[in-house]
């Protein structure tokens, strides 16, 4: 069984940046892929690359076994992506948009699947409305509607859930579940770090191009991040070196301990009340992937 997606060495430079510096990735057919990185760090063009909208300077790119480049045809149609941009022909109603795009696909009577997705999407009701009418959310969705009018196997969602409300992205993820547990390859890129770590069952981070971080989502939070105690005392204090050296985060008179056991807590509060501290307010936090990506970004 050929991989979902399979990127082999691939670099694209825009003039004197390297937006990609040599980006080898297997996705596997039936994963939710997570795609993780700052501003900047190369995850649109990539997308764009996989897409064919972009050309890589170097290696290749291929969609369920499809050669993105002297495959196109192939590759494009095993392949639908939600753009970050709300890129859309505002003269069209949400129908004749899906329409259109069926036809490019060479999908002439869609209609079904059409009224099945908009009732999923929860746009039955803005089926007629042109699209300069929806709000920002309600666009979204309908790019979402857009990528999937051909069934495509692999389904690459850039940041779908930016500026989308709370409701409306639960429902959204919901329904990504539901195609992910129908068989479809997830990919996500998203700035939502609590987003990826519930989701994704496997995450890759890119920094500046290159890939600097690939595992199960359940390895990253194991080996990058760790529980945290959170300390408000009354006045800032002074600790002990050995103690001083466990502190995470230090802010006035708010102080962090990372710990990977529970019995080392009743050790940490002790230790700062004979270094003088009066404990206010205490709150336990759990490993999370913004500690794994902080870890990460500042590592590399
Ligand atoms: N068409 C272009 N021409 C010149 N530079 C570009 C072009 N497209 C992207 N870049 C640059 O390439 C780098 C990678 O951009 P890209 O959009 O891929 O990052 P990203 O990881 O998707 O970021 P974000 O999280 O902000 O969406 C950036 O420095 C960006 O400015």
């Amino acid at each position: 069984m050929s991989p979902a997606i399979r990127i082999a060495g691939v670099t694209k430079r825009f003039r004197s940046l390297q937006a990609l510096a040599g980006v080898d990735l297997e996705i596997g057919q039936g994963e939710f892929f997570g795609l993780l990185g700052p501003n900047g760090a190369g995850k649109t063009t990539l997308i764009s690359c996989l897409a064919g909208l972009g050309r890589p300077d170097t290696g290749t790119l291929e969609v369920m076994g499809h050669d993105v480049v002297r495959d196109y045809r192939a590759a494009r149609m095993a392949l639908g992506v939600v753009p970050q941009e709300l890129v859309f022909d505002p003269f069209f109603s949400v129908r004749e948009m899906l329409r259109i795009q069926s036809g490019y696909f060479g999908l002439k009577h869609n209609d079904d699947w059409i009224d099945e997705i908009l009732h999923h999407l929860d746009l039955t009701p803005k089926a007629n409305a042109n699209m300069r009418m929806l709000s920002g959310g309600m666009k979204r969705r309908a790019l979402v509607a857009q990528a999937l009018v051909h069934r495509p196997p692999v389904i690459v969602l850039d940041e779908p859930t930016a500026g989308v409300d709370v409701e409306l992205r639960q429902g959204l993820w919901q329904f990504i579940r539901k195609l992910n547990e129908d068989g479809h390859t997830i990919v996500l890129t998203t700035h939502y770090l609590e987003e990826a770590e519930t989701l994704c069952g496997r995450i890759a981070m890119l920094k500046a191009g290159r890939i600097v971080a690939l595992d199960t989502t359940a390895n990253l939070l194991q080996r990058f991040a760790s529980h945290t105690l959170t300390l408000s005392l009354a006045a800032p204090i002074v600790l002990p070196a050995p103690l001083a050296a466990r502190v995470s985060r230090a802010e006035g008179a708010e102080l962090a301990f990372g710990f990977d056991s529970f019995d080392e807590v009743a050790g940490l509060l002790e230790g700062v009340r004979a270094a003088g501290g009066n404990v206010l307010d205490m709150a336990l936090g759990k490993p999370d992937m913004e500690q794994v990506f902080v870890g990460i970004m500042n590592q590399n």
